[in-house]
């Protein structure tokens, strides 16, 4: 799901209703299947990884890099990163590692750890609106450019007050350029501009029907908006979507962190054994 600045601004980090209590990370397993019937479909910033100040500050912890590693022998190569970030970023936070992955919201898909990308969806955002765009930035100090090529990020968390800011400016970019198949998603203390025409959900369809995860019961764990078009679509696959931080609609269950999310993932290497 995305949302047209004039709709919505950036969600906030903590946005939880106060009875709205996570589920344990013992009943939340108890719901998967064998692993070697099921699909593992993750979000990284948020889910797996805590927020940074900056993107580029994000940590992964060793035991999390184990965990991943040994879920994907254990259901056969079928876990999948499912990111904002792009394959090449995604490669440098795991580094050593390298995991099947779809990156910039579904703009990019990797079936097999060290294979290429087989599926880009979109052209470089357009050069003169990129300019236009990174402009934005000069409002405030701490606002920070992400370029990923087919998309541009405006991140705030340094600089939160200029929330306001960057989507009132983005939103007059667009009003020039009604015609631009370009669309706003708010993030997590981030204002991120990408082409239409593909999302994190229409990454996911796409990697369902490929092996080895064609045919799986998939479950997917996100925290933010733009995992929602993910959360939708688990029905269409028996599976099941997990939300954290907040209890999200249509979803099976809760976690309150992304410790919670990684104490979760380590449960299933215990007691979902092949
Ligand atoms: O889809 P995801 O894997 O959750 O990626 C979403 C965005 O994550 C990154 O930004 C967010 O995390 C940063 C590090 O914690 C934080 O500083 C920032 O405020 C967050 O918005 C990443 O930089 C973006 O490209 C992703 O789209």
């Amino acid at each position: 799901m995305t949302h047209d600045v004039a709709e919505k601004p950036g969600t906030m980090d903590n946005d939880i209703a106060p009875d709205d209590a996570p589920d344990s990370a013992a009943a939340l397993a108890s719901l998967i299947p064998p692993l070697d019937q099921t699909a593992i479909l993750l979000d990284i910033d948020g889910t797996l990884l805590d927020f940074a100040p900056t993107p580029r500050e994000v940590w992964v912890p060793p035991e999390l890099a184990v965990t991943l590693k040994q879920l994907h022998a254990r259901s056969n190569g079928a876990l999948a990163l499912v990111s904002g970030r792009s394959l090449n970023d995604i490669d440098l936070i795991f580094a050593p590692d390298l995991f099947p992955a779809i990156g910039g919201h579904g703009a990019e898909m990797r079936l097999q750890p060290d294979s290429e990308a087989v599926a880009t969806h979109s052209p470089p955002l357009d050069k003169e609106l990129k300019r236009r765009l990174a402009a934005i930035a000069k409002l405030s100090p701490g606002i920070l450019l992400e370029d990923k090529g087919y998309s541009l990020a405006l991140h705030y968390r340094l600089a939160p007050a200029a929330e306001k800011a960057i989507y009132e400016a983005v939103s007059l970019i667009r009003a020039e350029l009604p015609n631009a198949p370009i669309e706003v998603l708010p993030g997590k203390s981030v204002c991120e501009i990408k082409h239409a025409g593909f999302t994190k959900a229409s990454g996911v369809r796409e990697l369902m029907t490929q092996e080895p995860f064609k045919g799986r019961r998939p479950f997917f764990i996100g925290d933010d908006v733009t995992d929602e078009t993910v959360f939708a679509i688990m029905p269409d696959y028996n599976g099941l979507a997990f939300s954290v931080g907040r209890r999200a609609l249509g979803v099976a269950g809760q976690f309150g962190t992304p410790d919670d999310v990684r104490e979760f993932l380590a449960h299933l290497i215990d007691g979902k054994g092949t």
